[in-house]
């Protein structure tokens, strides 16, 4: 193993986390004077005198958002609930004007969470007029405000989410039955919160940083058709157990409340964007040549590890000259990787000799799915690189006089209900593990990437960080580095 790429690619991947930090991106996108009472943010001003101002938040981000908003607004803050991952570090408020709340361990829904979105609940339903509420948003948002309709009990909530999330359902998905069942999705805290005035500012992991369904749109008016999640529902064909409270609330289409629109905006002050710009900038200083690829690359793990490899396959017949700048071009448009952009970026530069001559690193960022059957413990990146060598070995014999190295890590550092961010693979993995007699095809049928990392090569290739407080979705980075011959 080539441990000065391993140690390239953690760089990378830690540099595209660091420019997401919530902190950061408050600090640059709120300005309060405090002689004015005039709070600014995207440019549009806010008149903070003779208001009260609330702060409630929840999402994996969000306590680095509401401490940094503290430093900013002080004493203004009347009162604020945050509602924040079980096992996010300590920290002493610097008033006593914001609560933090721990919850939701594993990113599961659990009674601490719930107790704190009923908090929050009573928060917002008092307020007034002359209130402002400052709603900070960021992903993992679902499952720390948890409040399912009544008569839906949060193990029925939590059965539901598991059953479709293992059955592949993506974020949209499973936010479209979120925001149905649930008293403070779907638009209905910004609804609760009248006729305060609602500002939220959101920390997006979703790809294309769709409003209503980041952390399930509390604030954003919920414009799927009433019977979207049930089709969701069926289509994984879970409508046969459905308990009778889910079915009641989703049969009932008397929900609807008009959502006020003008007095409610939602600002997207982060995204993936941000993170592979850093990430960038980052292997440039390591003597790699960019390219972002996508920013909103979804779809199985299993599809895309192929995808993946069909890419690395092309530029590497490329650097060997067996197919030519137009052969290259066109094999790149055949590609099912969304968002894949190569192409574009290769017309603006001379990219075609840049492809032939250096050690490149390619950057996509997004959110895959992955179809859980086995029982062992894993998530979509680890389980995503592990994929990734297996299908890479097979055309180990092309891809001669290469390193390739593919790094898949959650940029919130938890992947799947693990306690790593994700992990690395590479050209030989497959072939070091033959070698000691390990049955990888065990793990990946099982799902047990989690335990595959853990135990090869004592863990070098998995990536661990804790939790980063931050998210903007998954981070991928291929390294094609030419060998050099000694
Ligand atoms: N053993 C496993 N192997 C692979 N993937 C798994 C396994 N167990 C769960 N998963 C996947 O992990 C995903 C949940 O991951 P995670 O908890 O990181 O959620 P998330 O989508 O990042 O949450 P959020 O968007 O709230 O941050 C699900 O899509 C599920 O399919
Ligand atoms: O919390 C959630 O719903 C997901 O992280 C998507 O925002």
């Amino acid at each position: 193993m080539a441990k000065n790429i391993l140690s390239d690619l953690r760089q990378i991947f830690k540099s595209s986390v660091s420019a997401v930090l919530p902190e950061n991106l408050i600090r640059k996108s709120i300005c309060y004077n405090c002689n004015e009472q005039q709070l600014t943010i995207a440019g549009q001003h806010y008149n903070l005198k003779d208001k009260n101002v609330y702060v409630v938040g929840f999402g994996k981000a969000v306590k680095n958002m509401a401490i940094e908003v503290e430093k900013s607004l002080g004493s203004k803050i009347k009162q604020g609930i945050i509602s924040i991952p079980f096992g996010s570090s300590d920290y002493k408020p610097i008033n006593d004007s914001i609560a933090y709340w721990q919850g939701a361990e594993n990113n599961l829904p659990d009674s601490k969470a719930l107790e704190t979105a009923t908090k929050i609940k009573e928060l917002v339903t008092k307020l007034k007029h002359d209130d402002f509420l400052l709603v900070l948003l960021s992903g993992g948002g679902s499952a720390l405000l948890p409040l399912p309709k009544y008569p839906i009990t949060l193990d029925d909530k939590l059965n539901l989410i598991k059953k479709l999330a293992n059955s592949g359902a993506d974020i949209k998905e499973l936010n479209t039955v979120r925001k149905r069942i649930s008293d403070l999705k779907g638009g209905q805290l910004a609804i609760l919160a009248q006729p305060a005035q609602v500002l939220t500012l959101i920390l997006s992991d979703i790809v294309g940083d769709p409003l209503d369904f980041i952390a399930s749109g509390p604030t954003s008016k919920n414009e799927d058709h009433p019977s979207e999640a049930l089709n969701v529902i069926k289509k994984y064909k879970l409508y046969k157990d459905l308990p009778k409270s889910i079915r009641s609330v989703l049969e009932d289409d008397n929900h609807l409340k008009m959502f006020p629109l003008d007095n409610v905006q939602n600002i997207i002050i982060g995204s993936n964007k941000l993170s592979t710009e850093a990430a960038t900038k980052e292997a440039v200083k390591l003597n790699y040549f960019p390219f972002v690829l996508s920013n909103i690359v979804t779809g199985n793990v299993t599809d895309l590890a192929k995808e993946y490899v069909e890419l690395v396959r092309i530029i590497i017949a490329f650097k060997k000259g067996n197919i030519n700048a137009d052969e290259l071009k066109r094999s790149l448009n055949t590609l099912a990787i969304p968002g894949f952009d190569l192409n574009k970026t290769l017309y603006s530069i001379d990219g075609d000799d840049i492809i032939k001559t250096k050690d490149l690193c390619l950057i996509l960022g997004g959110e895959t799915t992955v179809e859980v059957k086995g029982e062992g413990k894993g998530g979509r990146n680890q389980q995503l690189s592990l994929e990734f060598s297996k299908v890479i070995h097979d055309f180990s014999n092309q891809l001669t006089n290469h390193e390739i190295y593919f790094l898949s890590a959650g940029t919130d550092g938890i992947d799947g209900p693990t306690d790593a961010a994700g992990a690395i693979g590479y050209l030989q993995l497959i072939s070091n593990c033959l070698e000691s007699n390990i049955d990888v095809d065990n793990y990946i049928e099982n799902n047990d990437s989690y335990n595959f990392y853990r135990r090869f090569q004592n863990g070098e290739l998995h990536v661990i960080t804790g939790h980063t407080d931050t998210n903007v979705m998954d981070i991928h980075l291929i390294i094609i580095k030419n060998k050099i011959h000694k």
